[in-house]
């Protein structure tokens, strides 16, 4: 029996491996983690994150092909494959700081793989990785290797968060990249039969190891880069009286663009996006390509520009100030289905209008109290590192009040902002949260998921992004 160790329990190794477990009856699947509370958590009713599906596919594999423990050292050295999904965040410090990948918890594990391992591995590489990782990682089991080969592959993982398990069984694409010796194609054959079991063979692409690498930092920089794109267009829009919707509809009409990636957003977030461009644009500097790195600095540039344009608009629309007036948050999530709040444009927003001393009511149906007072009340901490590592806080920010449901996040407020597109934000009685809030009552979509017409015609003053301006804002002064 073929026997899988997935290193890393978190967003990816844990949705992964369990879908691996499903699809594969026959192959035993241990995932590993040196965090104790994720592991017993993977093995309790509550699973450490939410995504729809997860829990079904979980309940169906634990204890039968899928197990989760602490015990590392033991399900690596029992292991043919061994998928690596630990944490590759941004340095925080030293070389590259701010911009180059942290590859620390990559390589304490191959230092383990190298030190517990008495039979020869395939060592997959699931993480998000610069490009020639692969070649360091060798370096680091060779030099360590007692005799043991090994074959390094990259097989990086494309899921969403909120979607990953629809996207584990139906991935458009699984990619793997191996080196071009007899062994490496061999590898590549052999994890290749792993994802036949349910992935039509069409989509399983091949390639050389750095292509592989590659593949996944342009895969998100290109579709970053189409958010920032009509970001970018959503402020002219503003500035114009065209409608970024309208625009973005005429553009997914092109079949030579596709209808993907064209929301207009208050700006994108996850704990992917930011990293890996910051990561390619490490990578092109380190190559001398000055030109190349900036051109994928102003994706970010523009996605900070977004943001900060959002809280201006709140700021100047409500009298040119927010001190002391409460203004609900709805959503806090980065994106609707997780509660994952990594990068979320939320904590962006959420500190600009504390800055101009608002008092925040939030509301999130899957974010807790305590990781939004994490998020709000540290400043400059990473949360992509593990999470037994990140530091606990014991403040809490003062003006920020998180309650349990919309109407009492807008009772009282002066103003909404809506931060997530929750499918819950859609259908809440706008007359009712309208009666209870103080007048003139302002909402500001930075989703574009609200009905503007409706919401003006109950009397909101709205903003919504990228659409033409009401009266009230025209007149205000355009600070962004
Ligand atoms: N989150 C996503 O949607 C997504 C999608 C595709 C790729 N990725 C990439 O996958 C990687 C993991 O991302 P994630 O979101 O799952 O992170 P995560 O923080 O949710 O999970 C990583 C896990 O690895 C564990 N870990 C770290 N070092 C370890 C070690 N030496 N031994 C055992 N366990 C260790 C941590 O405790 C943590 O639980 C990153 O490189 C990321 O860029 C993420
Ligand atoms: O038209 C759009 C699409 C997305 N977003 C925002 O962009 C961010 C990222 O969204 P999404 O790509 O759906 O979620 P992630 O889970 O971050 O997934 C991305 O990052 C993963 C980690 O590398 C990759 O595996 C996925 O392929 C890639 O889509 C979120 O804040 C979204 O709200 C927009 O603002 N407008």
């Amino acid at each position: 029996m073929v026997k899988i160790c997935g290193i890393g329990a978190g967003y990816v190794g844990g949705p992964t491996m369990a879908v691996i477990a499903l699809k594969c009856p026959s192959i035993e699947v241990a995932v590993v983690d040196i965090s104790h509370s994720r592991i017993s958590a993977w093995n309790s009713q509550k699973l450490p994150i939410y995504e729809p599906g997860l829990e079904e596919v979980v309940k169906q594999c634990r204890g039968k092909n899928l197990l989760f423990s602490t015990d590392v050292e033991k399900h690596v050295h029992e292991a043919d494959i061994i998928f690596v999904s630990v944490n590759t965040p941004t340095k925080i410090r030293g070389l590259g700081a701010g911009k180059a990948a942290d590859l620390t918890y990559w390589e304490s594990a191959a230092r383990m793989i190298a030190d517990v391992s008495k039979s020869n591995k395939i060592v997959v590489e699931k993480s998000t990785v610069p490009v020639r990782t692969a070649e360091a990682i060798e370096k680091i089991l060779a030099h360590n290797s007692k005799g043991i080969k090994y074959q390094i592959l990259s097989n990086p993982e494309f899921l969403s968060e909120g979607t990953a398990i629809q996207d584990l069984l139906k991935p458009d694409r699984v990619l793997i990249g191996g080196n071009e010796e007899p062994e490496g194609q061999k590898a590549i054959l052999k994890l290749k039969s792993v994802y036949a079991n349910w992935v039509p063979e069409d989509r399983i692409i091949t390639t050389n190891l750095w292509s592989a690498e590659l593949s996944k930092l342009a895969d998100n920089a290109f579709m970053a880069q189409r958010i920032s794109s009509i970001n970018a267009m959503s402020a002219l829009c503003e500035a114009t009286g065209a409608e970024v919707s309208q625009v973005s509809n005429v553009l997914c009409k092109n079949t030579k663009l596709g209808p993907k990636y064209l929301n207009a957003s208050v700006g994108f977030g996850g704990s992917c996006f930011q990293k890996d461009i910051l990561n390619l644009v490490y990578i092109c500097e380190s190559n001398g390509l000055m030109e190349v790195a900036n051109y994928w600095k102003e994706v970010i540039k523009v996605n900070d520009y977004q943001k900060s344009r959002f809280v201006n608009k709140v700021v100047t629309s409500m009298f040119n100030t927010v001190s002391g007036k409460k203004i609900a948050i709805l959503g806090f999530a980065f994106k609707k289905d997780t509660s994952d709040t990594r990068k979320t444009p939320a904590i962006d927003v959420c500190k600009g209008l504390l800055g101009d001393n608002a008092c925040l009511s939030i509301y999130d149906p899957r974010v807790t109290e305590d990781q939004i007072q994490k998020d709000l009340s540290m400043d400059g901490v990473e949360w992509d590192h593990p999470i037994h590592l990140q530091p606990t806080s014991s403040t809490t920010v003062k003006q920020v009040n998180v309650v349990g449901d919309a109407y009492e996040a807008t009772k009282d407020a002066h103003g909404i902002c809506i931060l997530t597109e929750w499918d819950e934000f859609k259908t809440i009685d706008y007359q009712r949260v309208f009666d209870n809030m103080q007048k003139p009552a302002f909402i500001f979509d930075g989703r574009n998921i609200l009905n503007v017409d409706k919401l003006r015609e109950i009397g909101f003053i709205v903003y919504s992004i990228g659409r033409p301006l009401d009266q009230w804002l025209k007149n205000t002064p355009q600070q962004a």
